[in-house]
């Protein structure tokens, strides 16, 4: 995302044990967005200690169903049983971005999307299964809304970019409000 819009960066690996967090948070019934906030501050905050003088971005995406927060699906048959309860039904995107300076939080947001899945028949869900798994493995919600997973939904309502990601539109204003991005 960052690179289709022109905007310089590299990758550096956070290595935070997420699955600590998340279960920490959850057994404090957190909300999904303090959850998302937390992760991506918790990587941001890690690489910004061994970046000094360079702005850290860390983000996070998890999906709420049901006031419960899923983990991306392991297997076709998680992927098959999670759509299967999901269709029909609303489900959210919450997406966290937090910035880092000279290891001080300096910004962060949380985008939320609401997704309303279709019902789906169970034939098109093996279809799909069948076509999309390889790749929508990666997503949380066994979707890519840039791929064919558009078909699984009746409405999106709220950003694309926070549906992909992250709150990319938020980030570019934050970066050329600031000057580190031409406009
Ligand atoms: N391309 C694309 N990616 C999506 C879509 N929906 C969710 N995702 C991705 O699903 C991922 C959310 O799952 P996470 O469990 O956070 O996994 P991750 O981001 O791969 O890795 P970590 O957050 O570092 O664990 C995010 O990285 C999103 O980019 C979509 O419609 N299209």
């Amino acid at each position: 995302m960052l690179t289709n819009a022109a905007v310089p960066f590299r990758v550096e690996k956070a290595r935070v044990d997420e699955e600590m967090i998340r279960a920490a948070l959850q057994s404090e019934d957190a909300h999904p967005r303090d959850i998302a906030d937390a992760l991506a501050e918790s990587k941001a905050r890690k690489v910004s200690h061994r970046n000094p003088g360079n702005l850290v971005l860390g983000c996070d995406q998890v999906l709420e169903f049901e006031g419960r927060v899923l983990a991306k699906p392991e297997s076709l048959e998680d992927a098959r049983e999670q759509l299967t309860a999901m269709r029909g039904k609303r489900h959210r995107l919450l997406s966290a971005a937090v910035i880092y300076e000279d290891a001080e939080p300096i910004w962060r947001h949380v985008g939320v999307v609401r997704m309303q899945l279709r019902s789906i028949s169970d034939d098109y869900l093996e279809d799909y299964l069948a076509r999309n798994w390889q790749s929508a493995r990666q997503s949380v919600g066994a979707y890519k809304l840039e791929e064919e997973g558009v078909r699984l939904f009746e409405r999106v309502e709220g950003d694309y970019f926070t549906v992909l990601g992250m709150p990319l539109l938020e980030i570019l204003s934050f970066l050329t409000v600031r000057g580190d991005l031409k406009s």
